[in-house]
């Protein structure tokens, strides 16, 4: 058995060389410098942290690590929560403790929906040093059982914490209140994402313990190794040129992982069939899979049975791929944030990586939206349009054939069906669960509509104003408010 200070050495030092290892990949000299390395102090001092760095740059590594150095000196169950916003995520963040967390005798467990509830719910009850959940499941089983408690935890992060608090798609605001009910005032809380700062009033109400805020400096928000490039194409012809780019990568190189992004779960789904059908081998990942059939997407997209995996943002966030060498956007992304998680699962840890947006007549302004954010220009890819021609026919044919096999298949009423299963498994009623969702739109576009009045009697006030003084207003540049205290620790 090894001791506390044994324990505590060894993770320290584990902290170390990956810290070293992870320096030398970077041999360009990462200006900003390592995310752990900035926030652990202040963790270990006790104070609250938000960290904001690029994809791929190792912001796991800077909570794991730290907590398992806190388990060490004072191990008990449950010591602490990690919630994400997806299942996938969840898995790989306990695989993380678990590996670094061995000689410990790390106990870590899993709440993730799509899962079966009894045995999670046993699982909780035996008092594991550390949850990852995704936020639904987790305020579920609060809701639902009393055989365990995270009254007690010392340690709250949320990583991808601004798309926890983002109310899109899926929203988490409900089930964030119900879990931050239940957790205890006094605890330590970490935040992390490579998007955090349009969010930042949001989280620091989260973290009021001394927050340390550290944002990754550097003049381009994606990785310095990414190829960034767009493609013009017409709407219509989208689906050849797909065809066309992986063909090309499919000869040009030996060892080749693709991961492309879609909008929708049918796109993701047709395109895979359609893939599939000239002899790619490819995977399809969305939401309207079912939990055990996304990790086998998944575990076989990862062990290169698989070359191409085709999902929806829900592989967006925090995947770490090692070989993906190449991010297909399918779909210019509506907002840049998502087009830099996107892109952000390739070039990794310091290796290369590139990604193509495809872009059509109508996604112009959303590529100037994404240069604005990344504070970088897209480079045009060029590519031989003569052989695109060439098999433009075959490939709408396809594609046609495989709507029609989908549509078939009725995945349209299958989505459906298979929400109201979902919602019945855990317990709700799937009409009421309706209810509240049509309620809350209301909600949200009366807000929205409040927003949008307040916003122009602002700016007629304002014009009224300058109107007065004989000249135009200025537009103010938002100055950068430092969010939080960056003293270190005493
Ligand atoms: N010090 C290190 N030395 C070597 N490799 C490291 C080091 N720290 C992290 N890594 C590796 O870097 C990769 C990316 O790390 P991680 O997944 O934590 O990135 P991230 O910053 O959370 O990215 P994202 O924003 O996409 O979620 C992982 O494979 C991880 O094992």
């Amino acid at each position: 058995m090894y001791s506390r200070n044994h324990l505590r050495q060894h993770t320290l030092v584990a902290e170390h060389r990956y810290s070293a290892n992870m320096r030398t990949a970077w041999s360009s000299g990462a200006e900003e410098g390592l995310i752990s390395s900035r926030t652990t102090p202040y963790f270990l001092y006790g104070r609250d942290c938000l960290g904001c760095a690029k994809t791929g740059s190792g912001k796991t590594a800077a909570f794991v690590l730290p907590i398992l150095q806190k388990l060490s000196e004072d191990p008990y169950g449950i010591f602490c929560l990690v919630l994400t916003p997806t299942r996938e995520l969840a898995y790989q963040i306990a695989e993380q403790f678990r590996v670094l967390g061995k000689p410990l005798g790390l106990k870590d467990c899993i709440i993730v929906g799509g899962m079966d509830m009894v045995a999670q719910a046993l699982e909780l009850s035996r008092k594991p040093h550390v949850v990852i959940a995704t936020p639904g499941r987790l305020a579920d089983h609060l809701r639902s059982s009393n055989t365990f408690s995270i009254k007690k935890i010392r340690f709250l992060v949320m990583d991808e914490a601004d798309r926890l608090l983002e109310q899109g798609c899926t929203d988490f605001t409900v089930d964030l209140e119900a879990i931050l009910a239940a957790v205890p005032a006094r605890r330590q809380t970490l935040l992390f994402s490579a998007t955090l700062t349009d969010t930042l009033k949001e989280l620091q109400g989260l973290a009021t313990n001394q927050p340390f805020f550290w944002e990754a400096q550097a003049p381009v928000c994606t990785v310095e190794q990414l190829d960034q490039r767009y493609l013009l194409v017409p709407e219509k012809v989208k689906d050849a040129y797909l065809v066309h780019l992986i063909q090309n990568f499919h000869d040009e190189h030996e060892d080749w992982s693709i991961i492309i992004f879609t909008n929708t779960c049918k796109t993701c789904q047709v395109l895979c069939m359609m893939l599939r059908k000239f002899n790619f081998p490819t995977v399809a990942l969305h939401s309207m899979m079912k939990q055990k059939e996304r990790f086998a997407a998944l575990a076989k997209f990862k062990s290169s049975i698989y070359r191409i995996l085709i999902a929806t943002d829900v592989a967006s966030r925090g995947l770490d791929i090692p070989t993906v060498q190449v991010v297909i956007n399918h779909n210019t992304p509506g907002l840049p944030k998502i087009y830099i998680h996107r892109v952000g699962r390739t070039a990794r840890a310091g290796r290369q990586g590139q990604a193509i947006t495809l872009v059509t007549q109508y996604d112009i302004h959303l590529v100037h939206a994404i240069e604005d954010q990344i504070k970088k220009k897209l480079e045009e890819f060029l590519v031989e349009e003569a052989e695109v021609l060439q098999i433009l026919t075959q490939v709408n044919v396809v594609r046609r054939k495989c709507e029609i096999k989908l549509e078939a298949a009725n995945f349209d009423e299958k989505k459906e069906i298979n929400k109201r299963k979902q919602l019945i498994l855990e317990g709700k009623d799937p009409d009421l669960e309706a209810k509240r969702k049509a309620e809350l739109a209301k909600i949200k576009q009366k807000n929205r509509r409040f927003k949008e009045q307040v916003k122009h009697t602002l700016q007629q006030q304002k014009a009224g104003g300058a109107g007065r003084r004989g000249h135009l207003p200025r537009a103010r540049p938002e100055a950068h408010s430092a969010p939080a205290s960056t003293q270190g620790p005493a």
